[in-house]
């Protein structure tokens, strides 16, 4: 596992990361979720000792990154792209890791080909895509076959199959029981991801529990009822003690605090004709933007989607056919794409030279 203890780095008068404490546990997909500028990637960075923390302590699996013998058997990190020699093939970048790791050269074939680059192999990274440099990277973080591996932003600028299968990829590894920490900006895909969420805002922790139970801490679930007798409905809730109810914009009922079977029941009794009767579950997007709107750094200005936290920046829609009253985000602009990769070059020489600097 991967366990922080008042984790703290401040870049001169930047507190970019704020006495951080919580654990990463095995056989679970956490997701690592803030606004930009949170201090995500800070916290990454120190977990493989790329920067040194000003205060607190890293371990992973109770030793720091610095006393790991053969660091990449241990954990696998993906982070800042271009950390590859662009003049080396997707091979030789492998085996150059593989072989300061004490790693076989058959190790390099098998991630190639989990990675689906076996056909590549040979030609230089320099010419391959974003989409193939990302494998390459995710390549680079498994060449250990370690216990714990990390990414940040791992989908960025993936096609479709290649978000699906980096999912599943996760998922995978979480089966087997090892620990995954993934950071993204994309709530959709880390919907469907993530058993866990660590949440921060301004390097301070906000959340650190499971994807229900921070959806339902912190957004409205409701039931939106229509009928052609609104009064008679709204006074039918009435009598029923249902009191949680809010009549919205567009002629319909929303009703906390009970489900839509009661609800449908209630009105068979009683005889009333329904025109809709649907469940609205919080997006994970909603509880994200709830929670985070106070530790928004850099907003942008829409124009035109009305919201509580106007101009908060997220890079993807919300939810197809999962809504909640107060969804922001339609048509706001998208956040630039952070860059993300193979790092392991990095870690093995420029990162120790990081550390020392840092
Ligand atoms: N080397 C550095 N020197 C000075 N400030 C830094 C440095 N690295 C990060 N910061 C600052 O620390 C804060 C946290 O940055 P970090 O990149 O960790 O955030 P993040 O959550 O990963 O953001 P994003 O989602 O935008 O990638 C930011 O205000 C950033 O400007």
């Amino acid at each position: 596992m991967i366990e922080l203890e008042g984790l703290t780095k401040r870049y001169g008068a930047k507190l970019a990361v704020d006495r951080l404490t919580f654990t990463v546990r095995p056989g679970i997909v956490t997701g690592f979720l803030g606004p930009n500028g949170a201090g995500k990637s800070t916290t990454m960075r120190m977990m493989i000792g790329l920067d040194r923390p000003t205060a607190g302590d890293v371990r992973i699996d109770g030793r720091h990154y610095a006393d790991l013998r053969d660091p990449l058997t241990y954990i696998g990190a993906l982070l800042e792209a271009k950390a590859v020699h662009g003049g080396r093939s997707a091979y030789n970048h492998l085996l150059c890791l593989a072989q300061s790791n004490g790693i076989p050269r058959s190790r390099v074939h098998e991630v190639l080909e989990t990675v689906g680059l076996t056909s590549v192999a040979k030609k230089r990274a320099k010419g391959f895509s974003m989409g193939m440099g990302q494998r390459l990277g995710i390549a680079a973080a498994l060449l250990g076959d370690p216990r714990i591996l990390m990414f940040d932003e791992p989908v960025n600028g993936l096609d479709p199959e290649g978000i699906h299968w980096i999912r599943n990829l996760m998922k995978r590894l979480a089966a087997e029981g090892r620990t995954v920490f993934v950071s993204s900006h994309l709530m959709s895909e880390m919907a469907l991801t993530a058993d866990h969420l660590v949440v921060i805002g301004q390097g301070r922790l906000l959340a650190d529990t499971s994807m229900p139970e921070f959806i339902a801490q912190n957004s409205r679930s409701y039931v939106r009822l229509r009928a052609p007798e609104q009064e008679r409905l709204r006074d039918l809730l009435d009598g029923a003690g249902i009191t949680k109810v809010t009549a919205a914009k567009d002629g319909s009922l929303e009703a906390e605090g009970t489900d839509a079977a009661r609800l449908g029941e209630l009105a068979a009794e009683h005889g009333l004709v329904l025109h809709e009767l649907s469940p609205q579950q919080a997006s994970l997007e909603d509880a994200f933007m709830q929670l985070t709107a106070e530790s928004v750094e850099y907003h942008a200005h829409s124009g035109g989607a009305a919201g509580a936290v106007d101009g908060h920046v997220l890079a993807e829609p919300p939810v197809a056919g999962v809504t909640a009253a107060g969804a922001t985000t339609a048509g706001q602009p998208a956040a630039p794409a952070a860059e993300w990769g193979a790092g392991w070059r990095e870690q093995q020489s420029g990162g120790r030279k990081s550390r020392k600097g840092s």
